[in-house]
Order: structure tokens, then sequence, then C-alpha cells
């Protein structure tokens, strides 16, 4: 260390304190790096990795960005799972003795970056920290740094649990202690979830309702937010405690199977639930937005509220609108109290703020006027924040520029003194271009002007060709250039001296007026919170009133029992990306006697769009929205558990089919009467018997011992015999046709069984090779006709009635007993001709299939 120079040594020593992070080193202009930092970074951003004399003759590996343009590099660090501590000069090294004392003003980690160009405004960006309470219940608390929201919740289940958690509420970072750090790191670096250690020392301001055995939990975060923040944090709410049992809970896996906030196929928004759903018109409303979808609500007072808003908002056809336009002028106002309180705000924040302010009263009124209950709520709940808004109306200007050091923040008339400078400055203005005027007349020069230059301050420049012009007497040259010589004369300098005074402390006193203006506005920000809050709520009903509108979709009833009914139901995404016209509704009728459904049909009939149509459904519902169907009566769901085969298997680095075991167990192990499941074909990932006996065993275990309403599809025709032995089960298929050698898909879910699985066209239609395809048909003809067990539906003792003879005597075959009897079922009267014709075609097909 002693051979090293001392600034070398300041380095080490201020490294030594901050091993997991880069150190960025403030030299002059530059930030530096050095040692193995250097080198790694050097490869990361691609900059030069250089070196520097550091000790008696030995170099070493050094690389640098210029501070101005520091951020962006610190920002791809940070996206990267990389920390960086920003170490500052803490004294001007002009009057510095010795070394320049230095400092790190600033730790910028995943969880803690709230500004950048990759940071997504309309999204929160919790850091989390967990903390384990017991066997299989852990303490989860997050923070949204920028918006200062607080949360913490218990989490009950495995490590894998909490895992699905974390990443359900997309944290990039989650601090724990000691012990978590060994048991999670490994799965957390598989997810790029950075891990930090902490330990809780600093006690955050928490609800009144939350337990004891969260507070470590919350301590740990917020010691590590104000460790490494080194700031003001007044803008951090106390932390909320989030009961589960008031909410839908929707694991991670679900979360992406079910695309509720991002499209599986792209991982972008378009596609997605919060896509359809996002008419929100402010960024904290859309944040909300995807709050409420990932937390919808289990509470029926609660829901029936927030869907009765709707209501009143859809009614309120103009009232709609004027909200609209009203709220679409106001600025994010947590993150904007987030700056206030991190000190980061600048003119154009607070004139932001101030304008917002101003749209308040009429949003407060309009709703107040319509007269209606909730909406009158929400009036009752807008608190106008008066006092802020007279402040910043007298303090900052209209139209404030980015910097808050070049002047033009503070509104004329604020302070009397700072209008005196201001003034003195002007009148400097004028006076000068009075005097230019004067020496124009009396030299003659017309082209002789009056300029500024930071090193002579202002003075008289004559071209070369006019110097013989200039009056000598009074002038006093000062610079000669190539064109030009310049000069000064005491009347000038006389009347500099006043004007830069009153400029620069004009400047000064204005920076000062406005950081203590900002500083003001810290004590309010709570009530900025909180119209914030009421706000972004409104904004989310708006949006949801707006697209139940557009899309024609209607009321849910809920009611407390456990059977959900829903009437020509459609998927509301893949709804709204076809022609409406196109897409056929589905019943989805789940009763006590009857809550699992055995969905079979050919591969791409509909059967996964079918399944997921009836979970996103209960999710608009219970976030209080409509939903996309003529009726819906719907239990309060408490879980949602898919398995549905997700694209992303393969990243995980999990098989397939251990994926599918392991997302089985979580729901089974889970999930209550008041869940809803979705299984899509499983098994499929083993051998057909293996599968085959996995599935049916889980849906033995699901309607003995669960008791969930159950969507289950699968390829295995031999379970749709389930029926006889489950008493709740009942057998469903997605319709197709055959027509002209083609197949005709209908998307219409049906009861009962499908009877073959038409995979071969479906490979047809993707085009596969003639030649191979006729061998597969063939091969399927071989292996029908070996073939022992019949695998159709319709069980031979339900055609127990029909012993007749056909036309020519002979006894008739089992296939014409079995269209004689589904006949006779049929309610021919309530179908429309089209069904009619397909229930013809599909009989017709029957028994020639049968025939050969
Ligand atoms: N009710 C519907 N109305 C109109 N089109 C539909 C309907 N349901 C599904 N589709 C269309 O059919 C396509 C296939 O649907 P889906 O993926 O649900 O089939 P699947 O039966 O689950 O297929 P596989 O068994 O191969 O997984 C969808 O992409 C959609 O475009």
């Amino acid at each position: 260390m002693t051979t090293h120079t001392p600034m070398i040594q300041q380095y080490l020593k201020v490294k030594a304190d901050h091993e997991d992070a880069f150190l960025f080193f403030r030299l002059g202009d530059f930030y530096e790096l050095f040692f193995t930092d250097a080198e790694e970074a050097s490869q990361i951003l691609e900059i030069t990795l250089t070196s520097r004399d550091a000790s008696s003759g030995n170099r070493i590996p050094m690389c640098g960005v210029p501070y101005h343009a520091a951020a962006g590099y610190i920002e791809t660090l940070v996206q990267k799972g990389h920390k960086v501590a920003i170490c500052e000069q803490m004294e001007d090294p002009r009057t510095a003795k010795g070394i320049v004392k230095r400092g790190v003003v600033r730790i910028v980690t995943p969880g803690t970056m709230t500004e950048g160009k990759s940071i997504d405004t309309n999204t929160n960006h919790f850091i989390g920290s967990a903390d384990c309470i017991e066997d299989n219940k852990y303490a989860l608390a997050y923070l949204d740094l920028s918006t200062g929201e607080g949360k913490v919740q218990y989490v009950i289940g495995d490590e894998r649990t909490l895992i699905s958690e974390i990443e359900a509420l997309g944290m990039k970072e989650v601090v724990v202690g000691e012990g978590l750090h060994i048991a999670l790191s490994g799965s957390m670096s598989k997810r790029n979830i950075v891990l930090s250690i902490e330990y809780g020392e600093e006690i955050p301001e928490t609800d009144a309702f939350v337990p004891e055995d969260v507070l470590e939990a919350c301590s740990k975060l917020f010691t590590y937010v104000k460790r490494t923040q080194k700031n003001a944090l007044e803008h951090i709410r106390p932390f909320e405690f989030i009961q589960k049992q008031a909410l839908l809970s929707i694991d991670a896996n679900s979360m992406r199977n079910l695309e509720l906030v991002q499209s599986i196929r792209n991982s972008t928004k378009e596609g997605s639930l919060y896509w359809l759903l996002d008419e929100t018109v402010t960024a904290m409303g859309a944040r909300k937005l995807k709050m409420w979808i990932h937390q919808p609500l289990a509470d029926i007072k609660e829901i029936e509220k927030r869907n009765e808003a709707v209501t009143e908002l859809i009614e309120e056809y103009f009232l709609k609108d004027e909200l609209k336009t009203s709220l679409k002028e106001v600025y994010d106002l947590e993150r904007l109290a987030g700056r206030i309180s991190m000190g980061s705000a600048n003119g154009r924040d607070l004139a932001q703020l101030r304008n917002s302010l101003r749209k308040v009263p009429d949003i407060k009124t309009a709703l107040a006027n319509s007269g209606r209950s909730l909406l009158g709520e929400f009036s009752n709940r807008i608190h106008l924040c008066d006092e802020i808004r007279c402040k910043l109306e007298d303090g900052i200007a209209e139209n404030p520029p980015l910097s808050i050091k070049d002047g033009g923040v503070i509104k004329d008339g604020y302070h009397q003194k700072l209008d005196t400078y201001r003034d003195a400055a002007k009148n400097g203005k004028v006076w000068l271009a009075e005097l230019e005027q004067e020496e124009r007349v009396r030299t003659g020069i017309r082209t002789l002007k009056i300029g500024y230059n930071r090193v002579f301050g202002y003075y008289i420049e004559i071209t070369k060709s006019n110097i013989h012009l200039a009056d000598l007497e009074r002038y006093e040259r000062k610079q000669t250039l190539a064109n030009a010589e310049r000069y000064i004369t005491p009347e000038l300098k006389e009347k500099e001296d006043l004007i830069l005074n009153a400029e620069s402390e004009g400047l000064e006193l204005e920076y000062d007026l406005f950081s203590t203006l900002r500083d003001e506005m810290k004590v309010h920000i709570r009530e900025i919170q909180k119209l914030a809050s009421v706000l972004s709520e409104l904004d989310v009903l708006l949006a949801f009133s707006t697209v139940s509108e557009n899309q024609n979709y209607v009321k849910p009833v809920f009611h407390e029992g456990k059977a959900l009914e829903i009437k020509n139901g459609r998927h509301p995404v893949v709804e709204k990306m076809m022609d409406h016209s196109l897409y056929v509704p589905n019943n989805c009728i789940l009763t006590d006697d009857a809550n699992m459904l055995l969905i079979t049909g050919p591969n791409m009939s509909g059967k996964s769009t079918y399944m997921r149509q009836i979970a996103l459904t209960v999710v608009m519902a219970q976030i209080g929205c409509y939903v996309p169907c003529d009726t819906a009566l719907l239990p309060v769901t408490d879980q949602i558990f898919t398995r549905i085969g997700a694209a992303d298997d393969l990243a995980s680095g999990q098989s397939t089919f251990m994926m599918e075991m392991m997302e089985s167990q979580h729901a089974i192990a889970n999930a209550t009467e008041k869940s809803l499941l979705l299984f899509d074909e499983i098994g499929r990932g083993t051998s057909t018997y293996d599968g085959m006996s996995l599935a049916q065993a889980m849906m033995e275990h699901i309607h003995d011992e669960i008791g969930a309403n159950t969507l289950f599809s699968t390829h295995y025709h031999e379970l749709t015999n389930l029926d006889n032995e489950l008493a709740r089960l009942e057998n469903v298929h997605v319709a197709a046709m055959e027509q002209d050698g083609k197949v005709v898909f209908l998307h219409k879910v049906m009861k009962g069984a499908a009877d073959r699985s038409y995979g071969i066209y479906v490979a047809d239609l993707a085009g596969l090779p003639e030649p191979l395809l006729k061998r597969a048909k063939e091969l399927l003809e071989r292996f029908e006709s070996e073939k022992t067990a019949p695998q159709h539906f319709n069980e031979p003792e339900q055609l127990a009635f029909f012993d007749i003879q056909n036309e020519s005597g002979d006894s008739i075959t089992t296939e014409e007993k079995e269209v004689l009897n589904n006949l006779q079922e049929k309610d021919v009267l309530n179908m429309t001709p089209l069904l009619a014709l397909q229930y013809v075609f599909e009989l017709k097909e029957k028994l020639s299939i049968k025939k050969g």
C-alpha cells in the first residue's frame, strides 16, 4: 500500500468498503476505474483500457468515462446486474490542501436505479427483501424507490414459492440475511436477480397493521436503501401490509402462461391482458393497472365496488371524457414526489407539479357534480393540495428551463431582492445596447459592437479595416484577433462590475430560493402521494370503462358459492387481435355437481384458448373490470394455477417434463377448493402410459382431495372414460369437422368427448410433405385396427334402449345405435341451422368412419 501514490492509497481505502461494486472514482472531469474494476468494466463498456503510473515505477490498469456522460455507462453496468459506487470530490481541488477529499455519495444497484433510458416509467421497479420466519413461512418486503411505495407480505410455502413471488413482482434485486443468501444464491443467479446482504439496523415507518414478524424484512430493506442512496428519503411511505387472503394470488408461472402483463412469444406488452386494458392516460395509472393485474382482489365487497364505479363511469359518458382530458395533463405525481424527496427535482418538475395541481379542482368538481355515489366518494378523497399549488404559483416561472443554475426558474415578483438584481442586469444590458449605438455614432464605425467573454468581460470590438477610426484616447486595447481589435473603456468596466455582480448574485439567490422552495415541498410529500393514489385509481377505472364499452364486456355477478357460469365467453386478447365477428364464443358452466371439465379436441381447435379465456375472465372480474361474455356468474377465486406448455421452459434450464411436474406439484400442494386450476395436456412430455397414468392420478387427486374448479385438456382419449368414476367430471370437446378431406375448426365447445385427433390434418396444414402424411395415415390406420379397447364416446350401456333392426333385418351396429341414441337426445329445435348442419355432418361421419 505504502508504495502507491497517495491518490491510489485513497482509492484503495474507499474500494475496500465497496468490494462488490465498480468504484467510479472522480478525478477532475472523469470518473476513473482502476485494477480489476478497470479490466472488467472496459470489456463490458467497450472502452479503452489504459494504465497509469501508480507506485514506484509500476503501472496499474485504468479506464475512465467523462463525468457528463457517466449516466449511460452506469446504467449499462447496472442493467447487467452490477453495482456502481460513485465517489466524488468532496472539496474544490483549487482550494484543497494536499490530496482532495473524496467520498462515496451513492451506490447505484439494479434494484435502486430509478432513472434512465431503460427505466420504464409505466412499471413499478421494486427492490425486495426476504426473511425466513419459520419453516415454509417468509416475510417479503418490497419498495419502489422512485415512487416511495413500500409493501410487505407473508409468503407461505417453500423456497420455490418465495422465488415465484419475487419473480412475479419483477424484482431485480433482493436484500437478505446471510442464511437466505446461501440458500437462494444459486436459483437467483439463474434468474439474473441480484442478492445483497444487509443487516436490519434502521427501523422504517410501518402501517398500524404490520405484524411484528415481518419487521425484520422491512428493516433490512430500509437500511439497505438508506445505505446505498445516502439521501433524504422522505417519500418512502410507511410499509403497508398486504393481506394475501384479500387477494387473488397468481404465481409467476401462471402470470406468464396467461400472458397477463407480457406475451410469451416476445416478452413485450403487446398481446397481454395489460396491453388490452391499458387505456390509462397517466404513468401512475399504468403502474397501478399493472399492480392490480399482479394482485387482483379476493374480497367480494371490494371487487363489487370497483365494478360499480366502472358502471357509473360508463353511464356518465361525457364526464368520462372530461375526466380523461383533465387527467392527461396530470404528470407523474408519485415520481415527482420521489424527486422532491431525493433532492433531484428541477424547475420543470416543480412546474409540472403545479400544472398538475391546476387540473385537480376540475376533476374534483366534475366527480362531485355527477351525483353518483362512488364517483362522489372519489371526489371526497381528492385533496386539492392548495397550499402547495399556491406556493408554486407564486414561486415557479411559467416555463422554467431544465437547469436550476442558469436562472429563469423563479417567477418575477416572488422575491424583492431577486427582482432588483434582475432589473440591474436587465438595465445594464439596455445600457450596453445604448452605449454601442453611441459609440457607433461617435466613431462613425457602423460595424462596431460590444461583446462579452469570460476572460476580458465586456469589450468594444472594431474590425481591422476600421481601427484607424478608434478613439484611442478613451479606448484601451485588450486583445488582438486576426481581423479585429478589442478595447475596453473605464466606463464600460464600471458598468460591467455592476451587471456581472447583479447577474451572478441574482443566480445564486435564485438557486437558494429554488432549493428552499423545493425543500418546503418535502413537508407535503404524503399529501401529494395520497392525491396520486386517488387519481391513478380513477385513471385505471376510466380505462376499464373505456375498454369494457368498446369491447362489449359485461358486468360480472359474484356470489359466495363455487359455481362459475360464463355464457358466450370470449378470449379478450385473441378476439381483439382477430376480426371480432370471427371469434366463436363459448359457454363454461361449472356447478357444484360438475366442476371439472375434461377437454378433448383436435390440435389447434382452441382448447388452450378456451381454458385461458376462463382464467382471464376471472382475473378481469377480480381486478374490477367488466368481462368478455354475455353473462358471468362467478365465485370469488382465491388462487389460479396453470400448467400450460410454456415457450420458455428451455430458458430456465429445467427439462420440459420436470417443469411440468414441478408446476403440477406447486398447484396440487397449494390449491384449495376456491382455486381455479388449468391443466393443459398433462403428461404429454413422457411415454404415453406413463403420462396418461400421471394425468389420471392427478385428476383423481384434485377431484377427491381438493375440489377446485378445474379445466383439464388432454389428447389421451382413454381418459374420457373417467367421467364414470369421478362424479364431478364432465367431458367436453372442441368441435371440428371434416370437409373434402380437410379439417375445419369450429372452435365450438360441446358436450362429450372428441372422437379423433386430426393431428395429421394439422400436419398437412403446416405443409409437411405429401408422402410423409400418407405414411402417417397408413400407420394411424394400422394402430387403430390393432387397438382392442374402444376409445369413442358414449358408453354401450347408454344405447341399451335401442334394440332395433335395420332394413335388411340385420341387427344394427353399435355405431348406428349410437347415432340413433344421439338423435333421440338432441334438442333440435334449439339449434341454429349451422349447428344442425354440423351435427348431421358429424353423425354421417361417425357412420362412414366405422363402415370403412
Ligand atoms: N373461440 C375461437 N374462435 C375463433 N378462433 C379461435 C377460437 N379459439 C381458438 N381460436 C384460434 O385457433 C388457434 C388455436 O387455438 P389453441 O392454441 O387454443 O388450440 P389448441 O386446441 O390448444 O391446440 P393444441 O392442442 O395444438 O395446443 C388460436 O390461435 C386462435 O387463433
